[in-house]
């Protein structure tokens, strides 16, 4: 019977990859009769599915009729048969959500515009399903697992033999990382563990006793954790104030580091706090002009930009916005030559990519100069931030990590249905007023409370017994499989962790814990041991809430092998079947500028050769057997020739990596000899191929150097991303001859 592998279409880079690599895959996997089908999940995808009743019967994007195929996929998952090769998608802030509604209409889908004011019901309902598509929209609905991300052994053994650089360190460097001391997330949280089944509604009660409804009754399972706390608005914004001028006292950069894409709800209204308080003047002088047109701090100095673009006090406020960035202490930037600052969208600086990137960079973010300079990395929560101080004073005391030497750390994250934080968005609100915000249980009990003022941040989050269970078992199998201490990271100073805690002890009794190390450890703790170890070549094993999985899979990955991009990323499905993510990063847009200036795409997809092998090992059949240990050996010989792509024009690109991942699969097949028929049909493949390598590897060098067009950003053309991405006739006709 034929087996089903589901591809997915994303956005930016990997999608660009997809381009080239995909026919090379159902190629492939044809031969072992396993069909790969594509689903859309990108952004502009998403927005068509959600406004499908507006668009004509038979209306086609990308090639194919318009449908939902996100919620295809989540439902999927509940399949114990779900075999899903996810790649890295954009979690659209709302810049990008309107410049992809933008591109939409131009192209001709009658999409309706972004209401960022929305007074009518009809507005109302656009907006709410806008918001459905904002942020970070796919994963939560997909990651209906828990999540298994680590180094390939075969990747970090190619970090060691080439090692890249993590800076240097040493106690002289003034970066630090700054956060509240009281009034935050962390400072505020209080947490229960529901003793059985419920309901739970949230409500505000006003100073005069008024009680609204903000959600209406959802049901609570038996043994579920759930949370509340609250950001104190007026003390974010104070700490904020004292931070611009300890920068400026300390002559450091000024920086914020947020996760404005997927805490889509709190998190851009901090960041148009830190917008707000650096140009505080500006806002106060021309707060009606403010409101005439629209501007809302929130969407970042960029959307303040363009909406004063032609404005008749278009020169006056930009001046006024320069003379408050050269009085407040300097601007980490993120595009020096074109002026962009870390308050100008808030997508732009994401923290679990940021901050290791800045450790990288020897604590360093650029400055308005295009240099490299020392920085305040402001994350005014400290329910996390603690792991950054932790890793850079490890760094200023320890030096610089060195790839070459050192240990490896993998994770494994409670994820599954919506776990912590990354659930939270529909239980996120901004206060209106004084009073108290609620949880109230079916019988009309309260079940936490949270004191709450006008512009206050209130959040909930759930955590479900089962998946809690599932987190515990993965990390007994993974610590048995490698052979590696675990710690599991929980702070016995926050609510939330204490119950998760609670837990972990009884679920932990369940296993035959004889040989493991298995401790749990609080994360300054941990990541202190976990580093000490690193730095003697040991591997550990984290254990951990989603939020610290995110931010811990791009710190280890860039610190030892470069990069998140090459993580292998499994999310065993609870229900049975498996979820590949490539990779553990994003979709890289600064990739998407060089490929369209010159045609040159550095996207390095080895993250989608690895999840593959895995995708194929669980179809499981004979012969997808055969084909993912021949991908696994093409891999290992990837990195050992190191035909992964360069950084600059002239070298080897994602699609000639392509080309040797096409070879070196096709050369193991045609050796093997498990599989007669799988040989016998790969051996005239590994003949062309081998025989044309100088002439391919030749013609696709050639074909780089111009600028590309592609139709647009979010909306492309299929035909000419064929044209740019599958540039060799040669190459081509052996892959759709097979
Ligand atoms: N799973 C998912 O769907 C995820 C999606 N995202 C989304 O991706 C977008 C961008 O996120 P951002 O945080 O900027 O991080 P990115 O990972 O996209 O970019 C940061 C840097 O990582 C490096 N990099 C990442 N992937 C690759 C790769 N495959 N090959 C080579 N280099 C790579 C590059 O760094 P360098 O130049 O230093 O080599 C790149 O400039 C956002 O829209 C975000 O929401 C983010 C994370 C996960
Ligand atoms: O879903 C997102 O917005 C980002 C996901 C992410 O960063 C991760 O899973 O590492
Ligand atoms: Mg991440």
């Amino acid at each position: 019977m034929t087996k089903k592998i589901y591809y997915t279409l994303t956005d930016e880079s990997p999608f660009l990859a997809t381009q080239s690599l995909l026919p090379i895959v159902q190629a492939y996997a044809k031969t072992a009769d396993i069909d790969v089908e594509t689903k859309n999940i990108s952004l502009p995808a998403r927005i068509l599915a959600v406004f499908a009743d507006k668009l004509p019967a038979g209306a086609v994007f990308f090639g194919k009729p318009v449908t939902d195929d996100l919620a295809f996929l989540g439902a999927f998952t509940q399949d114990p048969s779900a075999n899903i090769i996810k790649l890295p998608n954009i979690s659209a802030s709302l810049p990008q959500l309107k410049a992809a509604i933008a591109e939409l209409q131009k192209n001709g889908y009658d999409v309706p515009n972004y209401p960022d004011a929305p007074a009518t019901e009809e507005e109302k309902a656009i907006r709410a399903k806008y918001d459905k598509v904002k942020g970070s929209a796919v994963n939560p609905v997909l990651r209906q697992g828990n999540s298994d991300r680590r180094a390939p052994q075969a990747v970090k053994n190619y970090a060691r033999k080439h090692p890249h650089s993590d800076g240097t360190w040493n106690e002289s460097v003034k970066t630090h990382v700054s956060s509240m001391q009281a009034d935050d997330f962390y400072g505020n949280e209080t947490s229960i563990t529901l003793p059985e089944a419920d309901t739970f509604k949230i409500e505000f009660v006003s100073e005069s006793g008024e009680v609204k409804e903000l959600r209406a009754a959802k049901p609570l399972l038996k043994g579920e954790i759930l949370d509340s706390t609250v950001m104190r608005m007026k003390s974010l914004e104070k700490f904020i104030a004292e931070q611009m001028e300890d920068a400026k006292k300390q002559g450091v950069l000024f920086s914020v580091h947020l996760k404005a894409t997927m805490m889509k709800v709190s998190d851009p209204v901090m960041f148009g706090a830190f917008v707000r308080m650096f140009f505080k003047d500006v806002f106060t002088k021309y707060a009606d002009l403010f409101k005439e047109i629209g501007v809302n701090e929130n969407n970042g100095l960029g959307d303040l930009f363009k909406r004063l673009d032609g404005h008749p006090k278009e020169a006056e406020v930009k001046a006024a916005i320069d003379a408050a960035i050269a009085q407040g202490p300097s601007l980490a930037m993120v595009d020096s030559t074109k002026g962009i600052t870390n308050l100008h969208v808030p997508s732009d600086v994401i923290i679990d990519a940021s901050m290791p990137a800045m450790i990288r960079n020897s604590g360093c973010m650029w400055n308005k100069d295009g240099k490299l300079e020392e920085a305040k990395a402001v994350i005014p929560d400290r329910s996390y931030a603690g792991i950054y101080k932790a890793t850079i004073d490890f760094c200023k005391k320890n030096g610089a990590f060195d790839p070459s030497t050192m240990g490896t750390v993998q994770n494994v994250g409670l994820m599954a249905q919506g776990a912590e934080e990354y659930g939270s968005h529909d239980k996120t609100f901004i206060a209106t007023g004084k009073g108290i915000i609620r949880a109230v249980n079916s019988k009309g009990d309260v079940l936490l409370s949270q004191n709450v003022e006008a512009g206050d941040i209130y959040r909930m989050c759930q955590a479900k017994d089962a998946p809690i269970r599932d987190w515990v078992k993965l990390a007994v199998n993974r610590a048995k499989a490698a052979n590696m201490p675990a710690i599991f990271w929980l702070d016995p100073n926050r609510a939330h962790d204490r119950e998760v805690q609670k837990k972990v002890e009884v679920y932990l009794k369940e296993y035959d814990l004889s040989g493991l190390s298995i401790s749990i450890k609080s994360p300054t703790d941990a990541i202190f041991e976990t580093m000490t170890r690193a730095k003697k070549g040991e591997d550990t094993i984290s254990v951990t809430g989603n939020v610290m999985r995110d931010y811990l899979t791009d710190l280890f990955p860039i610190l030892e092998v470069g990069t998140s991009a090459k993580m292998l990323s499994i999310v065993p499905l609870m229900a049975g079947g498996g979820m590949f993510e490539t990779g553990a990063g994003g979709s890289a847009p600064k990739q998407v500028q060089q490929f369209l200036a010159e045609n040159y795409l550095r996207w390095d997809s080895l993250g989608e050769y690895f999840a593959l092998a895995a995708s194929l090992e669980q179809i499981g059949t004979p012969k997808a057997k055969v084909l993912a240990e021949a991908l696994d050996k093409a891999n290992e010989k990837i990195l050992d020739n190191n035909r992964t792509p360069e950084r600059k024009l002239g070298g080897l690109d994602n699609r000639g990596s392509h080309f040797y991942l096409a070879m070196y699969w096709a050369q193991e097949l045609a050796v093997q000899t498990t599989d007669s028929e799988l040989a016998a049909k790969f051996a005239p493949v590994a003949e062309a191929l081998t025989k044309s390598e100088q002439e391919i590897v030749s013609a696709l060098a050639k074909a780089q150097g111009v600028s590309v067009d592609i139709g647009g950003y979010y909306v492309t053309q299929p035909e000419l991303l064929k044209k740019w991405m599958r540039p060799v006739e040669a190459f081509n006709r052996i892959i759709d001859n097979i």
